[in-house]
């Protein structure tokens, strides 16, 4: 039975590249495993990503939507029953023993922390709101115990020396198998909280780092603060930035690279700690991943994360252990909802029926069997929280629910949503992988499709997405298809089934952008499930 470290960041981006500073993730992790280049988060944004994740489940299914109440953070993970039901009290119930350090999630507080305790950890060392974000004086509860500051220590070296504590604890328990979470909070701004609206500031770097790439600025990619607007909801409104925001951007991200420095070491410190015991490390999954991505100045954006473009949905995604080939890069889609499954096949859990997403094929021998969908459901509630305060004298964007699917398959790479305001984006991510041009309703093709085919097809798949659960998330098109004879999107763009979609799909529809999941404001439509009925209308078969 395999052991698992599992390495979460905080608010890490890929699209800035942010990997390339890394050399300890390039060693460490690109080189001796694989990376998954089209990994997603579900939600872009902390509280409701990490319990999809801990949970293998939608957030729509958590009912986590946000990051604090009524909608989102500890206390509603609590109402929602997952403190017995989610993946370290499942890895405890299989014989593991199970540690965890650094961040939980939003609202794992002062006055939440002990009321009730979080269950399914053997050891623990958690950050404790509202020191999460505070790299100098982080405040911090191990093993339950009444919290305590750490003035003048800095916040991802005391979660590197906890994380090499419990591993020497679980190498000490040979008879049991261990799971070990690492959650530093590099690259996350430093974000006061506690007292009225969060304040956010660059992330601080550890002093020994404070003087590197003094050059470096974020990538001038073509959607970096660019001539024209983005396309839907506030995104329009957005002006350029002006040279006092870039400089300010630039030196956020900076900050940012300097701060993922003392990840780089703490990854040193658990390897050398695993190469001292080589027959743990032989039998240890050890993955790098974040919450979710990041942007800075893309679309003329401010320092932030919560949208659905590429920036802030597609983040790294590293896996190393037995059986995992090594300086590979797959871009098999996938998502924080096929986490816990994978770690589940992988120590030979059964899969359970409520999981909504499936298993990464992330060793060989699964990799043989691949039959991953090619879809990655994106999910988002509420408004856009503006980091850094010199932009706009805007704290907020109001308008930033929206629901997102990514389609990757051999012959297309699309990006679709429908947004609370009821507008919708489609980009051909292929040859738009900046997101410049929204295609919908407009008389392009993608490849031989019209964009109204592709439309219709995406909106059954939206709508039968945006309430899925188990199977239907992970196969959606079976939904749609009773006959199985669908099983991808290039099945459904058969010219037989134009009428089908393209009369009977509705896109969904928000009847008002609510702050967090509220059904009565997300349309009651259903998709329309395909019948031996519109067999009349085959033009071909
Ligand atoms: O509103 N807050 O308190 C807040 C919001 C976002 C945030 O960042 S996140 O990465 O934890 O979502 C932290 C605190």
């Amino acid at each position: 039975v395999p052991n698992f470290i599992f390495i979460i960041t905080d608010d890490q981006d890929l699209h800035l590249n942010s990997i390339d500073y890394q050399p300890s993730v390039q060693k460490h992790f690109a080189q001796e495993g694989t990376w998954f280049k089209k990994h997603f988060c579900t939600v872009a944004l902390c509280c409701p990503s990490r319990v999809s994740l801990l949970t293998g489940k939608a957030a729509h299914n958590t009912n986590v939507t946000d990051v604090s109440a009524p909608y989102g953070g500890y206390p509603r993970f609590i109402e929602e029953g997952f403190n017995n039901d989610y993946l370290p009290v499942w890895l405890q119930n299989a014989g593991y023993n199970t540690y965890y350090t650094g961040k939980m999630m939003n609202g794992h507080s002062l006055s939440t922390y002990n009321n009730p305790r979080i269950n399914g950890w053997n050891g623990s060392d958690f950050l404790i709101d509202p020191g999460t974000y505070i790299f100098y004086n982080a405040t911090m509860s191990r093993n339950h115990d009444p919290a305590k500051n750490y003035p003048g220590e800095y916040s991802t070296d005391l979660i590197s020396a906890a994380a090499v504590g419990f591993l020497d604890d679980a190498i000490n328990a040979p008879d049991r198998p261990f799971f070990i979470g690492v959650a530093p909070i590099a690259p996350h701004s430093e974000t006061i909280t506690g007292g009225g609206a969060a304040r956010f500031n660059a992330p601080v770097p550890a002093k020994r780092h404070e003087h590197l790439f003094p050059n470096v600025t974020v990538p001038r990619t073509p959607n970096f603060n660019p001539n024209t607007t983005g396309t839907a909801s506030y995104f329009k409104s957005i002006r350029q930035l002006n040279q006092t925001e870039i400089d300010y951007n630039d030196d956020w991200y900076r900050k940012r690279l300097q701060s993922l420095q003392s990840v780089d070491e703490l990854i040193d410190s658990i390897i050398s700690r695993l190469e001292a015991n080589p027959s743990v490390l032989n039998n240890t999954y050890l993955i790098y991943t974040t919450d979710n991505g990041y942007h800075i100045g893309q679309h003329r954006l401010p320092p932030g994360k919560s949208c659905n473009i590429e920036e802030d949905i597609n983040i790294p995604f590293f896996i190393r252990g037995p059986g995992v080939p090594k300086g590979a890069v797959q871009n098999i889609p996938s998502s924080h909802t096929d986490i816990v499954p994978t770690l589940f096949e992988l120590a030979g859990i059964p899969l359970r029926e409520d999981f909504d997403g499936e298993v990464i094929p992330v060793t060989k021998e699964l990799l043989e069997k691949n039959d991953k969908s090619e879809h990655v459901n994106i999910e988002f509630w509420g408004e856009y929280l503006v980091e850094g305060n010199t932009f706009f004298g805007e704290s907020f964007f109001p308008n930033n629910t929206h629901k997102h699917v990514r389609v990757i398959g051999e012959d297309y790479d699309l990006a679709y949503a429908v947004w609370c305001t009821n507008e919708h984006e489609l980009y051909d991510m292929i040859n738009d992988p900046y997101q410049l041009t929204n295609l919908y309703n407009s008389n392009a093709t993608i490849g031989s499709w019209p964009i109204s085919s592709l439309s219709a097809r995406l909106n059954g798949l939206l709508l039968t997405l945006k309430r899925c659960k188990g199977r239907t998330c992970t196969r959606p098109w079976e939904k749609l298809h009773l006959d199985g004879r669908v099983k991808n999107l290039k099945d459904a763009l058969d010219s037989k089934y134009d009428k089908f979609y393209e009369q009977h799909q509705h896109p969904v529809t928000f009847s008002e952008c609510g702050l967090g999941q509220v059904l009565s404001l997300e349309g009651a439509l259903e998709p329309v499930v395909w019948d031996e009925k519109w067999d009349e209308w085959s033009y071909s078969t």
